[in-house]
């Protein structure tokens, strides 16, 4: 795969051993290109969260392999010697709640990770107004974010995931706690930074509001994938 862009092979993961072993995922293959983002859809307990911990680099697969763009970042082990910067650098998280931190602003809650990365203060807060701006909160950047509505927070928490601009976003559920008009607003904005900056997002969720937008889902049932196309309505 040419450029950014998620391929996973063939992974596995057990929890436990012998007679508690669960296997959460039986060999999952999937591929998400630079640009593109991508549904992840399936019923309770059936490995979705694992699927996306692993991708994270938050739970070790026991199987299979992972690659980033050109990188293989797992097969049948990880590759990078450092899981941390990995995750700091190439992967950007937005989870169903903001995870704001409260006592700093909206545009430091963005600058803080690029500036934990090392770049230049004054260049970090560079960074998180731009992504402020053009997700529309760039006038919300002094406020705390208790001071912002739910939809803002969530714009806030997308931005903060773009801004080391990494090559991969794993979201989950991030519509849940929205309105419709909330909810299809947080996806015309994945699908527009996905373009922009050629990042590949891959979308768990159950939110029926917004599974109708997806061009391509991914639907997992007893730890295995199935490619579907889905409807790609318009945005
Ligand atoms: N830390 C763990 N230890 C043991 N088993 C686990 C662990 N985490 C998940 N599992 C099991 O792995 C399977 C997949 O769980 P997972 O959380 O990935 O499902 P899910 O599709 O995200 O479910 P939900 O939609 O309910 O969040 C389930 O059978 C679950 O009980």
């Amino acid at each position: 795969m040419a450029g950014n862009g998620i391929r996973i092979e063939g992974l596995r993961k057990r929890y436990g051993r012998g007679d508690a072993a669960v296997d959460a995922l039986r060999g999952v293959d999937m591929e998400v290109a630079a640009g593109e983002v991508v549904g992840l859809i399936g019923p309770s307990g059936s490995g979705k969260s694992t699927l996306l911990k692993c991708l994270g680099a938050v739970v070790e697969p026991s199987g299979g392999r992972i690659a980033l763009g050109d990188e293989v970042i797992y097969d049948n082990g990880w590759k990078p010697p450092d899981l941390r910067t990995l995750r700091r650098d190439r992967i950007g998280f937005v989870f169903q709640a903001p995870y704001l931190i409260p006592f700093l602003d909206v545009a430091d809650n963005v600058a803080l990770l690029p500036m934990l990365a090392g770049r230049q203060n004054g260049d970090a807060r560079k960074r998180a107004h731009e992504l402020l701006d053009a997700l529309d909160v760039g006038h919300r950047a002094k406020a705390r974010p208790s001071q912002l509505s739910g939809g803002e927070q969530q714009r806030v928490a997308i931005a903060r995931a773009l801004a080391n601009q990494p090559p991969v976003i794993l979201a989950d559920e991030p519509t849940a706690p929205l309105d419709s008009e909330r909810a299809l607003a947080v996806v015309r904005i994945l699908n527009r930074m996905a373009r922009q900056f050629s990042t590949a997002i891959v979308v768990v969720t159950h939110d029926e509001k917004i599974i109708p937008t997806f061009k391509r889902l991914y639907h997992i049932r007893d730890g295995r994938t199935v490619e579907e196309r889905g409807e790609g309505r318009e945005l």
